[in-house]
Formats: C-alpha cells, sequence, structure tokens
C-alpha cells in the first residue's frame, strides 16, 4: 500500500462482515459498532465479549467454519459493506480477501496488509474530533504510542469545543451572507481562548453572553427580509471576546 487514503466512512446501519471470533475481531466490531455498523460475526469460537454482544443481539454470531460456497452467494450484490477477515488461518483469510474483491467489497486482511483493501488506524475521539494515525502497517504499536501522545495533548475539553464551533459556524453560515465574511470569522473564531474557558468553567456564562451579543447586533436585511450579523457588528463580538 504505498499512497493509502484516509477516508471517514459512514458505516451506521450498514452491514459488515467479520470471520474469526479471535481477540483481533473482538477489537475490530467494538470499532465497527461504535461506527453503528450491522455486524455479522462467522466464527468456529467467539471471545467472551463477543459473546456477550451476541446475546444482548448487539451482533449477530454464526458458530460455523467459513464457507466459501456459502459466503459467496451472500457476499452478492452490495450485502456486505466492508469485510474484516480475522481468523487465525492465514489461508481462509486470503480466501475472503479474493471473495470480497471479486465483489467490489472492501476488505481488511488483519495477517495480511499487502491484501487489504484497507487497514484500521489507531483513534482518539473527543465528540465529532477523531485523530487517526497509521503506520500503513509498518508498526501499528508506534500508532498505538502517538495516539497515547495524542490522547494526552487533546483533552475531553475539545469535544465541547468542536460542539460550540459546529453551532457557531452554523449561525454564522445562516446570518453572514458574503462569503469572504464568513470565512475571516471562522478564522477568527479559532483565535478565541476557548479551550481555557471549559477547562476553568467558565465557558457556559461566556458563551451566553455572546449569543445575547450576538442577537442585540443582528440587523434586517431590507432586501432579504431575513435578520444578519453585519461586519461592523462582528467586530463588536470580536471585542466582546
Ligand atoms: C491500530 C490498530 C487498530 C485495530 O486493530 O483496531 C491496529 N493494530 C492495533 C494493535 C496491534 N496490532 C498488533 C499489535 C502487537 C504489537 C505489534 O506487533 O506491533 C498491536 C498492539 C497492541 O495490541 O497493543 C499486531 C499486528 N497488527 C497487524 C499485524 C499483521 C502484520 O503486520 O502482518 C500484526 C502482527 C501479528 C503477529 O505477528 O502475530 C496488522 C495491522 N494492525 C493494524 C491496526 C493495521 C495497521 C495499522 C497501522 O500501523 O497503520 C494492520 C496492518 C491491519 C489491520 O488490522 O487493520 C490497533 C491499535 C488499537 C489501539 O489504538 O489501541
Ligand atoms: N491486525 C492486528 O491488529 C493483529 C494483531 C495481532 C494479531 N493479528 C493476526 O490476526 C490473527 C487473529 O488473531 P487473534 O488473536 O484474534 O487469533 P485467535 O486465535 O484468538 O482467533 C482466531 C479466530 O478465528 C477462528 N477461525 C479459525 N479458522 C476459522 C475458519 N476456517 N472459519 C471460521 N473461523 C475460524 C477461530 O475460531 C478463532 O475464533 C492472528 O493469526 C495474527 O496473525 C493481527
Amino acid at each position: 500500500m504505498k499512497h493509502p487514503y484516509p477516508i471517514m466512512v459512514n458505516l451506521s446501519g450498514r452491514t459488515c462482515l467479520v470471520v474469526g471470533g479471535g481477540l483481533v475481531a473482538q477489537r475490530k466490531v467494538q470499532s465497527l459498532l461504535q461506527a453503528g455498523a450491522a455486524i455479522t460475526v462467522i466464527s468456529l469460537s467467539f471471545t467472551e465479549a463477543l459473546m456477550d454482544l451476541g446475546s444482548r443481539s448487539e451482533i449477530v454470531l454464526c458458530r460455523q467454519s467459513f464457507d466459501p460456497a456459502r459466503l459467496n452467494s451472500s457476499l452478492n450484490g452490495s450485502r456486505y459493506t466492508l469485510v474484516v477477515a480475522a481468523t487465525n488461518d492465514a489461508l481462509v483469510n486470503a480466501q475472503i480477501e479474493a471473495l470480497a474483491s471479486r465483489e467490489g467489497i472492501l476488505v481488511n486482511v488483519v495477517d495480511q496488509p499487502q491484501l487489504s483493501s484497507f487497514i484500521v488506524p489507531s483513534v482518539v475521539r473527543r465528540g465529532k474530533l477523531v485523530i487517526a494515525v497509521s503506520t500503513g502497517g509498518a508498526s501499528p504499536s508506534a500508532a498505538r504510542k502517538i495516539v497515547q501522545e495524542l490522547d494526552e495533548r487533546y483533552g475531553e475539553e475539545y469535544e465541547l469545543y468542536l460542539e460550540f464551533l459546529s453551532e457557531l459556524r452554523l449561525f454564522i453560515q445562516k446570518k453572514v451572507m458574503d462569503k469572504q465574511e464568513r470565512q475571516r470569522m471562522f478564522k477568527e473564531m479559532l483565535a478565541w481562548d476557548i479551550l481555557a474557558r471549559i477547562r476553568e468553567g467558565t465557558f457556559e456564562r461566556w458563551k451566553e453572553k455572546l449569543y445575547d451579543a450576538l442577537e442585540k447586533e443582528m440587523r434586517l436585511n431590507e432586501q432579504t427580509g431575513e435578520a444578519e450579523i453585519s461586519p461592523s457588528a462582528w467586530s463588536a463580538i470580536r471585542d466582546f471576546e
């Protein structure tokens, strides 16, 4: 994999297949579940955590040996969005890869990165913020170590911070018609010391005051009949900061 292409995939409600029921399969199932996927696991045996998820109907477990003929028919069309080959049998994993690739389904082969059409990075999550680290398979434990460093650097406050930026950005998109003005505002917002406010516990009060000030500075655009934030009003808000 010379130049892997990083993307964020929406797996919500999509059906994914994991073959194998050991600790590696379990790790992939847990991250797929976080993404809201509907998961089927085919394996001869399952870890306790997988059994537990199965008994709570969070995933579907099929206790059987991987059967190419059967899987071949269930892989037709676009039944599975993703497949993970996670058995401890390299030949079986390669067989799964061949079948999935033939159907045009993205497949992760846990023991043969060179066969995989995608590999899974190590991640830090803070609400909407996802920081993904990959070494392209060179050293998964190095990816994990780097993530541990990022985990300390980007604390829990980033979740609220991103929520706020997203909310204010949507507000500005609605209330500021000029594109360049909007871009300038988005850049300025990043210079505000919001993270410190969240850490100090003064953020909620500050946010309320900011929105009050924004509402106060809103002017009616005679042409569109919409309330807008004028550039001069934004300067007042900036000074408020
Ligand atoms: C990030 C993470 C995500 C996840 O699995 O969800 C992930 N591996 C993690 C951990 C981890 N994996 C291994 C160890 C033991 C120490 C070591 O060997 O270093 C540890 C460390 C640990 O467990 O702490 C062993 C290992 N891994 C692979 C092989 C096969 C091979 O290299 O041939 C072998 C050797 C097996 C053997 O020889 O027996 C292959 C892959 N592992 C990948 C991902 C993909 C590349 C990621 C990248 O670097 O970009 C890739 C290519 C395919 C894939 O799985 O997608 C997850 C961290 C989760 C977290 O953040 O907590
Ligand atoms: N990608 C990674 O992050 C990573 C990390 C460590 C190890 N590995 C590799 O992943 C493989 C799996 O690791 P593990 O610790 O989960 O292994 P494991 O031995 O604990 O589990 C293997 C699972 O595959 C099932 N299985 C074996 N043959 C099967 C078949 N024909 N049909 C259906 N199910 C079958 C077994 O029943 C078992 O549940 C290892 O062989 C190793 O090479 C990958």
